[in-house]
């Protein structure tokens, strides 16, 4: 008997869970919008909680799906509900004309000011008039006038990466590692003006170790890494997050950056009052003079510098990584952007750099098959009515979350003949250039509207000077060990290739 009740209980449990479900999956038939059927436990992404695939690969199956009859189309992500974005000139005006009406990314939801607070100062996790005094404080530092004074400290991080593969002789190397050692060299300089050792002690076989800041950096990503993943798999329970609240950055992190500011300020303060005073133009003399036009405090300065670090240190890598990669996949299109770099004077000349049409198109070539930050998670923060293609209309509320995959638009063939093709010609300027793709919409990696990426061309300059410097020294091949596909990992938040990019730089003569 007591079996037989317990057998009905469990029963009634269960099909109340399952009608619970059910209802709740209603959520977007009920305001008229169409989507894939979701899986009761895990909504619309299975694989990707199951960890077989990465989240952009089953949107781009909802993408190919929905695109010509759908601008948008709701999903679930565990159970929370989202709007994703099929339509590209859809995408672009969430960015653009209704910027008011998404004025704030997801990740600001990421963040726990209890736990954690240098993370809170980056713009991309700032929400209302806080993203816009934190945004108006850092984008005088990354200035195109900025970055060409720095242009020779840039190009001596380079000639070290050089010098260095030079040493370890034709030995396979991690490209992504390599990269992450010239952003971690140039980023010390360019924040804090010092050294960044990151390619002493060139002894054959050994590779050098990390410099305290590159190991910082280094961690602060593996962290935030393991983050992104806990609210993946906390979706359907955020109230746990409020339980076990995480922390972005270790509380070493922290303390060390806040502690390197502290130097900074007292070697400019002694610096100032002895001789030789004068600011470098760097990243801690803009905030110092900042800092005494506005209140600003301590945090708050810190928080600047980590920004410029880990973005600057972690998705300029990433692009370099790749697009070198890509080069030694392609030696046709190697041999033409040597000669290219050979016949300029990019050694003496920021501008000369700047003016090497291939070199730019291979890079935004590169940013089209792996743009770094592939997802925009947008918050909606003032009601608006979307219009589908067959003239239904949805209206959004603060608090709806809405996605759009650039990575899918850009690997769509609508747009971008062959698109899993590397072919930075497609980029031609007698062929619209990046402009005819971006009025399209379906070109945005480095996003747009007034939260378009602050860092845009320090990234790409950081990049410009290392991979001119490796293919106009080296030849470039990809190691066996390495994929020649374009399959991304399945657990990168920050879009990667799968596996190790191994490489092989063989000295010209
Ligand atoms: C190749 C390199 C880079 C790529 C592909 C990239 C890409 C992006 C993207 C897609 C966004 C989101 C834009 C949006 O929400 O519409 C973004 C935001 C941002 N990026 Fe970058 N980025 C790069 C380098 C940098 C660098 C070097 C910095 C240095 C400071 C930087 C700082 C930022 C900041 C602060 C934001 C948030 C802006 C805001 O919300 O107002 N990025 N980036």
């Amino acid at each position: 008997m007591l079996l037989l009740t317990f057998i009905v209980l469990a029963s009634f449990v269960a099909a109340a869970l399952v009608v619970y479900l059910r209802w709740h999956f209603n959520y977007w038939r009920k305001r008229g919008v169409c989507g894939p059927q979701p899986d009761l436990l895990v909504g619309t992404f299975p694989r990707t909680s199951a960890g077989q695939c990465n989240l952009l690969e089953e949107l781009h199956e909802i993408y190919l799906r929905y695109r010509v009859s759908q601008k948008f189309v709701g999903i679930f992500t565990a159970r929370a509900p989202k709007l994703f974005i099929c339509d590209p000139q859809l995408a672009l005006q969430i960015l653009t004309q209704h910027f008011k009406s998404f004025r704030d990314n997801e990740s600001s939801q990421w963040t726990n000011a209890s736990v954690e607070q240098l993370r809170l100062c980056s713009p991309f996790v700032s929400t209302g008039e806080e993203w816009k005094a934190r945004r108006s404080e850092l984008v005088p530092a990354l200035t195109i006038n900025k970055i060409r004074s720095f242009y020779s400290a840039m190009r001596d991080c380079a000639e070290k990466a050089s010098e260095f593969l030079t040493a370890v002789d034709e030995q396979p190397q991690d490209a992504k590692e390599l990269a992450n050692r010239f952003t971690a060299q140039f980023m010390s300089n360019f924040i804090w003006g010092i050294e960044g050792n990151a390619f002493n002690v060139p002894q054959k076989a050994s590779a050098p170790s990390l410099s305290p800041v590159h190991c910082m950096a280094r961690d602060i990503i593996l962290q935030s890494l393991q983050c992104i993943r806990y609210y993946g798999r906390t979706a359907a329970w955020p109230w746990l997050r409020k339980l076990r609240p995480v922390r972005f950055f270790p509380v070493a992190a922290d303390r060390f950056f806040q502690q390197l500011l502290a130097d900074a300020l007292n070697v400019r303060a002694k610096q100032q009052t002895g001789e030789g005073g004068g600011g470098r133009g760097d990243v801690i003399d803009h905030l110092q003079q900042l800092r005494e036009k506005k209140s600003l405090n301590a945090i708050q300065i810190a928080g600047h510098t980590t920004t410029v670090l880990i973005d600057g240190y972690e998705t300029g890598a990433m692009l370099i990584a790749h697009c070198l990669l890509l080069l030694a996949r392609n030696p046709r299109v190697q041999r033409k952007l040597r000669e290219e770099l050979l016949t300029a004077d990019v050694a003496n000349s920021f501008d000369a750099l700047n003016e090497l049409p291939y070199l730019e198109q291979c890079l935004q070539e590169t940013l089209r098959l792996f743009p770094p930050l592939p997802t925009l998670f947008k918050l909606c923060t003032e009601s608006v009515t979307l219009k589908n293609f067959d003239e239904s209309t949805l209206t959004l509320h603060p608090g709806d979350s809405v996605y759009i995959s650039t990575y899918s638009f850009h690997r769509d063939a609508e747009y971008f003949e062959n698109p899993e093709d590397f072919w930075p010609e497609r980029f031609a300027e007698e062929m619209g250039g990046v402009r005819k793709y971006r009025e399209m919409g379906v070109f945005m990696p480095f996003g747009d509207g007034p939260r378009m990426c602050p860092g845009m061309k320090l990234g790409l300059s950081e990049a410009k000077v290392a991979v001119s410097e490796l293919i106009s020294k080296f030849e470039v091949s990809a190691s066996d060990e390495t994929r020649t596909d374009n399959k991304i990992a399945n657990d990168s938040f920050l879009l990667t290739i799968d596996g190790k990019i191994e490489l092989v730089f063989h000295r010209r003569p």
